[in-house]
């Protein structure tokens, strides 16, 4: 029997590129990776990006991103991966990032040669070398333009689906043309970063996608179009038509055939000249796609970003929030909560905690005395019933919710009298930070999620019936232990079995579903029929347990008043 048709699904993210191959059946086949630390070469990067402190800037030069996609090709075919079988390929990109194309970007596109590598041919496709990245925020002049405009930063959640963010592209690009006029002139058209990969596939600039769009401040979600009046404030003194043309249109179906692979991969790495590329979609929206989620149940990606991820058919925008068009299915929105502080905040205090306590070795697991700690300290530190709560904010980063600036603070509440302190006494610092980070993170999610939470079952709180965990984060039991305490989870705690590769795996999906369906079916239906519980997730943790559920409840509210203690010494309320 012939082999059956393969997909390829790639994440390009912060830290790394991947790609995953899967069968029709949904099976992993191939996997590589392209860390741009450690495998990339020529570019003065720290944790994929490149910053400049003065502006609170922070952006990734794209040339980087060519060389890791010529490079997971590579090694997928070192591995022995028969590119004449994939039918499909779709991907996923970090989001908001912006890619400016040059006016001979179409065509240095389509007439790629073999013989060269991407980064050598592409060299002058670009009008600007680097892509401002999700982290970057030197926009706050912009966001308040942007959040003014409609009358306000809740209207404008109304309509985009999220007040004016520092990173989201709508913003970017006013920065950007202000900052930049002579590159923004030669800029004949604008990607995301999830429509660039598209577009290398392809050959040509490709649309953006129709979830991913919505990271940028542009798209009227309910209206399905630009908004023409915050593309007029985006364009400035270069006009809305400009704009317009720079953008381009924007598919309804994420499942579109936007046509075949170009040559360049057909010859290098014989590719089928049959191939079909999809559109590819935000590493958020595409991470939502790793499984058929259910509306009752929660993602939380622990990645370089914490996102916390819901697919919904409810539509209830506020500015504390996102919501975007679901990926692959009308109808459906997809709710998210993101914090720039996620994985590097917690590598901070794993650093601190090794350092006192050494036995960070090379060669042995350097969460080890972080997770000792995190499970060896009590429920927001408190010893006995009668001890203060402690709590804090560990931001290294500017932090996105709530709108803060790098910093550390830390409490201690008492549930009795509701009295908040701030104040390190009681506090064994970095070994208390442990726990007390992963609980700040957490207990921020079930704070903000709690209106989107039903009950699972009668007499019961409000709460995800099951929590997954995906992203590079979710290989820690501890975390997950702890995750299940304070969002509870009436089924538990689980994880994907291709744990952090979740995000490609959810692209590797789409472009299954986008060639497989039958007329009208839909992602949940396809990949519901193929999908085998017990081969792909695991329980890692418990999820709801009443006592220590309540007991986060509590410090819930006294969560809420520190932050808008910290807020209001902050001058941010
Ligand atoms: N065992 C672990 N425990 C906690 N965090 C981990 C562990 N292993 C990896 N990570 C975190 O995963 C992060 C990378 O996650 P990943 O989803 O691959 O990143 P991204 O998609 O943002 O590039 C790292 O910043 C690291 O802190
Ligand atoms: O800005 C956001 C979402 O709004 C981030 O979640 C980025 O999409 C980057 O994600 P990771 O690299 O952490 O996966």
């Amino acid at each position: 029997m012939a082999p059956g048709p393969l997909y390829i699904g790639f994440d390009l993210s912060t830290q790394q590129l991947k790609g995953l191959v899967v069968s029709s059946d949904l099976k992993v086949e191939y996997e590589a990776k392209f860390d741009f630390d450690a495998h990339s070469h020529g570019f003065d990067i720290k944790k994929g990006v490149m910053t400049n402190e003065a502006e609170h800037e922070v952006f990734a030069p794209v040339a980087m991103w060519l060389q890791a996609l010529d490079s997971v090709l590579k090694t997928l075919k070192d591995q022995g991966l028969d590119f004449g079988r994939i039918r499909g390929i779709s991907g996923a990109g970090q989001q908001h990032g912006s890619v400016y194309w040059s006016k001979d970007a179409e065509k240095l596109l389509q007439s790629l040669r073999s013989e060269k590598s991407l980064e050598e041919q592409l060299a002058d496709a670009f009008s600007h070398p680097y892509s401002p990245n999700w982290q970057d925020a030197s926009t706050q002049k912009e966001c308040d333009e942007f959040d003014a405009y409609l009358g306000g930063p809740e209207e404008l959640a109304h309509v985009t689906g999220s007040k004016a963010h520092h990173r989201f592209t709508g913003p970017q690009i006013l920065r950007f043309h202000r900052k930049y006029p002579e590159q923004y002139k030669k800029t004949s058209r604008i990607s995301l970063v999830s429509s660039f990969l598209a577009s290398l596939f392809l050959g040509r600039i490709a649309p953006f996608d129709i979830s991913d769009v919505c990271g940028m401040n542009l798209w009227n979600i309910t209206a399905g179009s630009w908004d023409d009046r915050l593309l007029k404030l985006c364009a400035g003194q270069f006009g809305v038509d400009d704009l317009k043309q720079k953008l381009g249109d924007v598919p309804e179906d994420g499942g579109l055939h936007l046509g075949k692979i170009h040559e360049y991969f057909v010859e290098r790495y014989s590719f089928n000249p049959d191939c079909i590329i999809m559109p590819s979609t935000g590493d958020n929206p595409s991470t939502i796609l790793a499984l058929p989620l259910n509306p009752s149940d929660a993602m939380v990606s622990l990645g370089t970003s914490t996102t916390f991820l819901m697919s919904t058919p409810m539509y209830k925008p506020d500015s504390a929030t996102h919501f975007f068009n679901h990926p692959t299915t009308p109808g459906l929105h997809m709710f998210m909560l993101c914090y720039k502080n996620g994985g590097l905040a917690r590598e901070q205090v794993r650093d601190a905690i090794n350092k006192q306590v050494g036995g960070n070795t090379a060669g042995k697991n350097p969460w080890a005395n972080f997770d000792k700690a995190a499970l060896e300290t009590p429920a927001m530190g408190q010893k006995s019933a009668s001890d203060t709560m402690k709590m804090g904010l560990f931001f290294p980063r500017p932090e996105i919710i709530p709108n803060l600036p790098s910093g550390q603070w830390r409490f201690n509440y008492n549930p009795q009298d509701k009295s908040l302190e701030e104040t390190t006494s009681g506090w064994d610092i970095p070994l208390d930070e442990a726990r007390a980070i992963v609980e700040s993170q957490f207990l921020s999610l079930r704070l903000r999620s709690r209106g989107l939470t039903t009950a699972p079952a009668e007499g019961l709180p409000p709460q995800p019936k099951r929590v997954y965990l995906v992203g590079g984060g979710s290989k820690n039991t501890a975390i997950a232990k702890i995750a299940g305490e304070i969002l509870g989870g009436h089924d538990g705690v689980y994880k994907l079995d291709v744990g952090e590769n979740a995000c490609a795996l959810g692209a590797a999906y789409k472009a299954v579903w986008a060639i497989e369906r039958q007329p009208g079916q839909t992602f949940e239906d396809l990949i519901g029929k193929r999908w085998r519980e017990e081969e792909f997730v695991e329980k890692i943790a418990d999820g709801y347990q009443p006592d220590v559920f309540k007991k986060y409840g509590v410090a819930v509210g006294g969560f809420e008043r520190m932050e808008q203690q910290i807020l209001q010494q902050e001058g941010r309320k």
